[in-house]
């Protein structure tokens, strides 16, 4: 199930519950709509990156989750993560070094987009939506840590997501690229209505994505 044309009801958080070794870690219930972020902060090891892991459907068996999480008008909780089609950001943006950006790009394409050439053209287009023109032959470790981020960013777009999940993307660039990169992915994922939810530490990045803010722990 991928939705087209973003996701028009949203991502709904119903009754969220995480346990560690029988104890409460955290409880959510929150409604993201297409377009928003929800903004998650809280102490270090609050469970912060643990949400993220249920609704992506990640989580590690030493946790037990329950709570409906509601995508597209059904309950995706108990569905394996490819089926979820979540997009994921994490604090490195994990390019696979042996393939060229274009590679890494056209791999994410569903394949229910077929022909080379097709394929190619989107991942070319992708790029240049993030400004990067002309990389598509680039090796991926010739690349500044913006630019990386910035092929993730549209590697996510181009794998056509449900709703984005994004655990402090931003934290490990210089301050220039974060106000660039922060505006890059927010105004990308209003563009294509995606529901956001965003683990962060930092004020800004909580600022620049403008939705709800809540805290666990
Ligand atoms: N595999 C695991 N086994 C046991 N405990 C774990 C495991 N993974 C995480 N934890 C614990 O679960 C809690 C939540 O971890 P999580 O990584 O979600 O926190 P966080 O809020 O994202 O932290 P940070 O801000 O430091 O990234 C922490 O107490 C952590 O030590």
């Amino acid at each position: 199930m991928c939705l087209k044309n973003g996701n028009p009801a949203g991502l709904r958080l119903d009754s969220v519950r995480i346990r560690l070794d029988g104890r409460e870690l955290l409880a959510v219930d929150r409604h993201v709509a297409p377009g928003e972020t929800l903004t998650v902060m809280g102490p270090s090891g609050s469970g912060k990156s643990t949400l993220l892991a249920y609704v992506g459907g990640f989580l590690d068996p030493v946790f037990s989750g329950e709570g409906r999480v509601i995508c597209g008008g059904r309950d995706i909780a108990h569905l394996p993560a490819e089926e979820r089609h979540a997009g994921i950001l994490f604090q490195d943006p994990l390019l696979f070094p042996h393939m060229s950006v274009g590679g890494n790009l056209v791999f994410a394409i569903p394949q229910a987009i077929a022909g080379r050439k097709a394929r190619r053209a989107r991942a070319e287009a992708a790029l240049a939506d993030v400004g990067l023109e002309g990389f598509f032959d680039r090796d991926p470790d010739t690349l500044s840590g913006g630019q990386k981020a910035r092929v993730a960013l549209a590697r996510v777009l181009l794998s056509e997501p449900n709703f984005l999940l994004l655990d402090e993307p931003f934290s490990k660039l210089d301050m220039q690229l974060r106000d660039q990169t922060r505006s890059l992915v927010f105004d990308s994922a209003r563009r294509s209505r995606l529901p956001v939810i965003l683990v962060t530490h930092d004020e800004a990045d909580a600022k620049a994505a403008g939705g709800e803010v809540i805290e666990i722990g």
